[in-house]
């Protein structure tokens, strides 16, 4: 049937790590329906976040730079589904949007790159990250290094440590497992610092009227996982986090319900508080009743960074 059909048109950027994710969604489709590869075709977007390279993500719009041109083509209908690393996905889509599936989640630690571990890294080194998250972890353990803004694709920043222009960064073990860098570097464990929301999983949108689409993807979905980043994701919104927040979470099968574990922390990581919360799966009250909690025991610089930062689309259905 789908071989008479057009081909379903799935929506990427362009990056490297992109691609690679884009294309395992591909494989997966076609694996789980039998279909020739031909029925899917890859259609990659220039996202506003892949042109501008010397400023931190933060400062310049935040993650709907990485979603807001993938999200006008599927509204446009050019692409039929988009592929986005879920830990750029803001916490509110615009409401034409789902997301639809999830794969599999891989490693979701984070890997030093330069170093062994934090503890070995020489007094007063300097880490390459743009990520408030792992600027404020690090120095919270180590408040002696400091961080330098570091951005571009996966295989820039390797060779901006290989050139000495820092003498460590870090990067989320997926991504680089993804590339096919999996000696690089050494996974820090999870004890020591939390993945950011939503790390290593990788998420499908389609529209939320493309029932067609819906059901080809919900063959290839992750059930734990969608369950697990749902929650991270309800957390993140109602902290009000965004891409300036320092915000570590983590959620996991535990039983029949979900275990979900954040932090929050000032940016130099001097404050920090966490917490822990079980709960039913599918329960995005009890992931922001964790979030709220946080807040509530948290001192008042840390409040301060979450107070109104509420993460909304931004111009995505205009
Ligand atoms: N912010 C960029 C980004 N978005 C997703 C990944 C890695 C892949 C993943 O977490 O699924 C990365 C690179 C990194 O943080 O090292």
């Amino acid at each position: 049937m789908v071989e008479q059909s057009p081909p379903l048109r799935l929506g990427t950027r362009g990056s490297p790590l992109a691609l690679v994710q884009a294309n395992m969604v591909a494989n997966a489709l076609c694996a789980a329906h039998g279909w020739p590869s031909e029925a899917i075709k890859i259609v990659t977007v220039k996202t506003s976040g892949d042109r501008i390279q010397d400023r931190a993500l933060a400062d310049i719009g935040g993650k709907a730079l990485w979603t807001k041109e993938l999200d006008r083509a599927l509204i446009d209908r050019d692409i039929d589904f988009a592929v986005h690393s879920m830990k750029d996905v803001e916490t509110v889509r615009p409401s034409e949007i789902m997301i639809a599936a999830m794969l599999p989640r891989a490693d979701v630690r984070d890997r030093l790159i330069g170093a062994e571990s934090l503890a070995d890294l020489r007094q007063g080194a300097v880490l390459g990250t743009s990520s408030p998250r792992r600027s404020a972890q690090v120095r919270r353990l180590r408040p002696d290094i400091t961080t330098t803004l570091f951005r571009g694709n996966v295989a820039t920043r390797l060779a901006k440590v290989t050139a000495g222009e820092v003498d460590a960064t870090l990067l989320a073990a997926a991504g680089l497992d993804r590339l096919g860098q999996q000696d690089i570097g050494h996974a820090i464990a999870l004890d020591v610092m939390m993945p950011a929301p939503a790390q290593g999983a990788v998420g499908i949108e389609t529209l939320a009227d493309n029932a067609r689409m819906q059901g080809y993807l919900a063959a290839i979905s992750d059930a734990d996982t969608y369950d697990c980043v749902m929650a991270e994701r309800a957390l993140l919104l109602a902290l009000g986090g965004n891409c300036h927040s320092p915000i570590g979470a983590l959620a996991r099968i535990e039983g029949d319900g979900i275990l979900l574990i954040a932090e929050i922390l000032t940016g130099d990581g001097s404050e920090h508080v966490s917490d822990s919360a079980l709960f039913l799966r599918d329960d995005p009250a009890a992931a922001s009743a964790l979030g709220q909690a946080l807040l509530r025991k948290a001192s008042p610089a840390i409040r301060a960074l979450f107070d109104g930062a509420t993460d909304l689309p931004q111009e995505a259905s205009a």
